[in-house]
């Protein structure tokens, strides 16, 4: 088969592979193979990983820096990047590099944005031609997640997280802090006291929904916080901590937790006074994800 030939070859390029954060996530119900239907307001936070990623001329896909506790074969990067490979029969290849700074097993959706860069960023180098709906469709099958990290664009998620229409919230500043204990997406799905029974939203999912109102107030919530604040006490008094100072609510299935302020230096200032051992960082809620500006860029400039 003749390819595209690619004139992106033999350089390393940084793609962003940034966290969101689930400004509320609600449980409507339950499917038949476990699955969950959820509504969710997905935003994308100014920080995250970084992939460098170098399109090659032979086959070889490598992952130069190893996840301690992650086989090689179970990253999504390397998953993602066999995945597009397969279905486009690109004849390229791969040398990554992954900058992790974002905590796995947060519910900042990490290794979900991993994957999105590396199918967003290949289809780019590898010049496959697949259409974003493409991709968020080999996405879903890697995870729910990663279908929101293809789309780029703050949204309300229903479905198990991949019917995604537009959403405007605020783009406030956060607090991120993570407690002491990694929590698994499953352990929290299938535990038996999550209520999975909240009542769906008044929502037009064609038109574009402004989330103006204040998130942190009923109805928004966050149905998988109790099962953890009940299960993990490191959560459960960094959340009564955090609440005294700034609206807070946890992330996904957790453990990270978001609190919100209107100014970079008012979240710095809780930062200081955070109790010892609490990772945290400060960062921008955004409705545009930052990858979507290198891609622009990348084109423009080829
Ligand atoms: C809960 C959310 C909210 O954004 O985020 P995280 O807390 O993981 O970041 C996501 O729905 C997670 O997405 P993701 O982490 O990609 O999930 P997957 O790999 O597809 O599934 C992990 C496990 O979660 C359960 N799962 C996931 C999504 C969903 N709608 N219902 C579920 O029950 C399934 O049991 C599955 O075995
Ligand atoms: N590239 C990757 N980055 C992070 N985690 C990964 C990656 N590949 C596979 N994983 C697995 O996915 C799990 C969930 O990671 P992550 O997406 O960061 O958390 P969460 O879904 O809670 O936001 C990790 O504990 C790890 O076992």
């Amino acid at each position: 088969m003749t390819l595209a030939h690619s004139s992106y070859l033999n350089t390393p390029i940084d793609f962003p592979s940034p966290a969101k954060i689930n400004l509320f996530l609600h449980i409507v119900g339950r499917r038949d193979n476990g699955y969950h239907e959820l509504e969710t307001l997905f935003q994308f936070l100014d920080y995250g990983d970084t992939l460098s990623i170098t399109a090659t001329e032979s086959e070889q896909i490598d992952l130069l820096t190893p996840i301690i506790g992650v086989k090689n074969e179970d990253n999504l990067i390397i998953k993602a990047a066999k995945l597009l490979k397969a279905t486009s029969k690109s004849q390229y290849g791969a040398q990554i590099s992954l900058n992790k700074i974002l905590p796995m097993g947060g519910g900042l959706g990490g290794g979900s944005s991993n994957a999105a860069t590396i199918l967003i960023a290949l289809n780019l180098l590898w010049q496959c031609g697949l259409s974003t709906k493409e991709l968020a469709t080999l996405g879903l099958s890697l995870g729910a997640d990663v279908p929101i990290f293809i789309h780029g664009f703050a949204a309300f998620a229903q479905g198990i997280g991949e019917q995604l229409s537009p959403a405007l919230p605020q783009e406030c500043w956060y607090l991120i802090t993570k407690p002491a204990c990694s929590i698994s997406t499953q352990s929290v799905f299938t535990h038996e006291k999550l209520t999975r029974d909240t009542q769906k939203l008044p929502v037009n999912n064609q038109q574009l929904n402004d989330f103006s109102h204040d998130l942190f107030c009923p109805p928004y919530h966050n149905d998988c916080q109790d099962v953890v604040i009940n299960s993990y006490s490191e959560v459960a008094k960094l959340l009564a901590w955090l609440i005294e100072y700034a609206p807070s609510r946890m992330t996904g299935t957790g453990a990270c937790i978001f609190s919100r302020f209107s100014s970079y230096n008012e979240a710095c200032a809780l930062q200081a006074k955070l109790p010892e051992n609490v990772a945290s960082f400060v960062a921008r809620g955004v409705n545009k994800s930052p990858l979507c500006f290198t891609i622009e860029k990348l084109k423009t400039n080829n």
